[in-house]
């Protein structure tokens, strides 16, 4: 039996508890620490052995073998002289923590620690994930990162933690670029005088057809072609796309600017 806390159980954590959970193939014990969690939100979390209020608290039945830290990048900081109250030299921290450098995890103790940057998709078994693997992690600490990971979505592993921060600025935040990008869409079939209502349904289902084709067909380039029928409508809209590359200097500035946020946060 592997024994898992989870340091904060909010949108992050709560997902992969939850789809470790509901997918029952594996041998663990989990336990949450979060002041403010409760049990009676999601009945997959309520099959937690146990929920403690703060890393001090006197009933702790700790070590654990895995720690997540799925809190804010902000409260790690005040958290991290506590982590030696449940781990021993042996314990894995995976972190999913914008932001924060293994070396900074590693500053009170010298943990194995895996860094991840999942996404919001989790919480559906869709996120896409990098994970980096800093000194000292075993192979058997690999694979079992990149088995917990997997419960969540796409696992990959890039080689260089500074590349976590342009994982971060395009899959980590980049759920949300679509989720702008819808809002825009509809906006504008309601400027062309759809309803509301039906400008919304019409845009979110049309990100769910672009996603299910990319899903089969993992070519955007081929499958924007297939779209475009020559001099049609789908080549007028693209050309405002990519009049003065507007579209990829725009994409090229939010990422940039997600990717200098993450270096702040180290
Ligand atoms: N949301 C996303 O799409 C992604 C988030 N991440 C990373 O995941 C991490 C968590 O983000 P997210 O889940 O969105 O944030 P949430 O705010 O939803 O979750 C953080 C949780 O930690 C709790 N918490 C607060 N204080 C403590 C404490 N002292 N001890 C333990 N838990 C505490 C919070 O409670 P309360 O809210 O009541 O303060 C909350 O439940 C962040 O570091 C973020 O960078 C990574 C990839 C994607
Ligand atoms: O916005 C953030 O900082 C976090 C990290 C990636 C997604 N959400």
């Amino acid at each position: 039996m592997t024994r898992l806390l989870f340091i904060g159980a909010g949108r992050m954590g709560s997902a992969i508890i939850s789809r470790l959970i509901t997918s029952g193939d594996m041998k663990l014990d989990i336990s949450i620490c979060d002041p403010y969690f409760s049990r009676g939100t999601n009945p997959a979390l309520d099959k937690v052995s146990a929920i403690y209020p703060t890393l001090e608290a006197a009933e702790i039945d700790g070590p654990f073998d895995v720690i997540v830290l799925a809190i804010k990048p902000q409260l790690f900081g005040k958290l991290a002289h506590l982590l030696k109250l449940v781990t021993t030299q042996h314990s894995l921290v995976i972190s999913v923590m914008a932001g924060i450098a293994v070396d900074a995890i590693r500053h009170t103790h010298d943990y194995s620690v895996v860094r991840t940057m999942p996404n919001i998709g989790a919480a559906h078994g869709h996120s896409a994930t990098a994970c980096f693997a800093g000194p000292y992690v075993t192979e058997a600490g690999r694979t079992l990162a990149t088995r917990i990971m997997e419960k969540i979505g796409s696992v990959y592993w890039v080689k260089d933690e500074e590349l976590l921060h342009a994982v971060t600025a395009v899959s980590g935040s980049g759920p949300a670029y679509f989720f702008a990008f819808v809002e825009a869409l509809a906006n504008a079939g309601k400027d062309l005088g759809l309803s509301p209502e039906l400008a919304k349904n019409l845009a979110i289902d049309t990100l769910q057809s672009a996603s299910a084709s990319l899903q089969q067909m993992r070519d955007p380039s081929l499958l924007r072609d297939a779209v475009t029928s020559p001099s049609g409508t789908t080549a007028a809209a693209l050309a405002a796309f990519s009049s003065n590359n507007d579209l990829s200097n725009l994409v090229s500035r939010a990422t940039r600017a997600a990717n200098a946020r993450s270096i702040e946060l180290k």
